[in-house]
């Protein structure tokens, strides 16, 4: 569901959120509130990821669209244009433009890095001699690292993704509105967001000063990605976004953060999608990325701070990502065979930040 948020530029506060929760036929979720306080130019909202937009319930586990028109929202930006058109599925859109990190030259990484083939390994990543870096001239700050997870990675950060969502201690779209815990029988279509460690306070609009330790592989993944870039990160948060085929992300910037100087990592698992990068404007240009199961970006510098979005993800059959390739030894497992199942329909990305400085 769309709203424009009339909330102040500034900080955000109680009154203001307030009035936003009046002024929007939804209220919504982590979406708006984190676009809330995320930028001073807020013409985009995201969808809201929990609730309908008809009758403010729950989503069902079939509902998986980002209702994106809004009457309201009549500013026509660059940024909008991209989304609209690479969200389209009829006609689809002409991804020729689309940028293909793993068709592209990249610099390869210093093997000296201190991290262990062992550490690797058991964070599903590739050696590092397999690497490589992608970097745009006029973003700089912006790397694209693709193809990095090993045969069993992509599976494997599957099943963590998962496993974030149902292990109770971590806020979840589905725990906000329900007591049932999440299944991955019954509602993984629903399933829209994990927070992990310092997690982030829907009503305050802030990340709270503390919280638990992230878990390990989260922290050393984050850190050993970084380390390769050759900056530094102490990752106490995860948001984990989870996306049905026909779900969005709308544009937005991540400013929540207490610092934005440290550099915030994506990984991405399961199905293919279109990710567009702007600037710090909507109208500045915008980069269409096609971004695989293993594909990671990192946002640092002048690029921590652009607007970006998920304006689609792609079905079955199109730029089929390498998950679609992949055998699983354990498939005559039940679970297995659903979160194979699970992969090969949704898309899950985890950002894996720093909030405190
Ligand atoms: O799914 C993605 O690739 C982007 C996620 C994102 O931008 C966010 O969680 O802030
Ligand atoms: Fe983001």
């Amino acid at each position: 569901m769309w709203c424009r948020s009339i909330t102040s530029p500034s900080r955000s506060t109680k009154a203001n959120s307030i009035r936003e929760r009046l002024i929007c036929s939804v209220d919504t979720n982590r979406d708006m509130k984190r676009e809330s306080h995320s930028t001073a130019i807020k013409p985009i909202n995201r969808e809201d990821r929990s609730r309908s937009p008809i009758n403010n319930q729950p989503l069902p586990s079939s509902s998986t669209s980002n209702h994106y028109s809004n009457p309201d929202d009549v500013r026509d930006t660059v940024f909008r244009r991209a989304f609209k058109y690479y969200k389209k599925r009829d006609p689809r859109p002409d991804l020729s433009k689309v940028v293909n990190p793993r068709s592209m030259v990249g610099r390869s990484i210093d093997c000296s890095t201190t991290v262990t083939p062992e550490s690797l390994s058991s964070l599903g990543l590739r050696p590092l001699s397999e690497w490589k870096i992608i970097t745009f001239p006029d973003r700089v700050g912006l790397y694209l690292l693709p193809d990095l997870l090993s045969q069993s990675g992509h599976i494997d950060w599957v099943r963590r993704g998962i496993q974030y969502a149902m292990d109770g201690k971590n806020k979840t779209n589905i725990a906000l509105h329900s007591d049932k815990p999440f299944s991955l029988l019954d509602d993984y279509r629903s399933l829209r967001w994990t927070t992990l460690g310092i997690q982030y306070d829907w009503d305050t609009k802030e990340y709270p000063s503390t919280g638990s330790p992230l878990p390990r592989e989260l922290t050393n993944f984050a850190s050993v990605i970084v380390s390769s870039l050759g900056l530094g990160i102490k990752a106490d948060t995860t948001i984990v976004n989870y996306y049905p085929q026909k779900s969005t992300l709308s544009a937005h910037v991540d400013r929540s953060e207490r610092t934005h100087s440290i550099p915030l990592v994506s990984l991405s698992v399961g199905r293919p999608a279109i990710y567009l990068t702007g600037g710090t404007r909507l109208n500045d240009p915008v980069l269409p990325i096609l971004l695989q199961s293993g594909d990671v970006l990192v946002m640092d510098g002048d690029q921590r701070l652009v607007y970006h979005a998920v304006p689609a993800i792609l079905p079955v059959g199109e730029l089929n990502g390498p998950i679609d390739n992949e055998k699983n030894e354990k498939e005559d497992d039940e679970w297995e065979k659903r979160l194979i199942k699970y992969c090969r329909e949704c898309r899950i990305n985890f950002t894996i930040r720093q909030v405190n400085p």
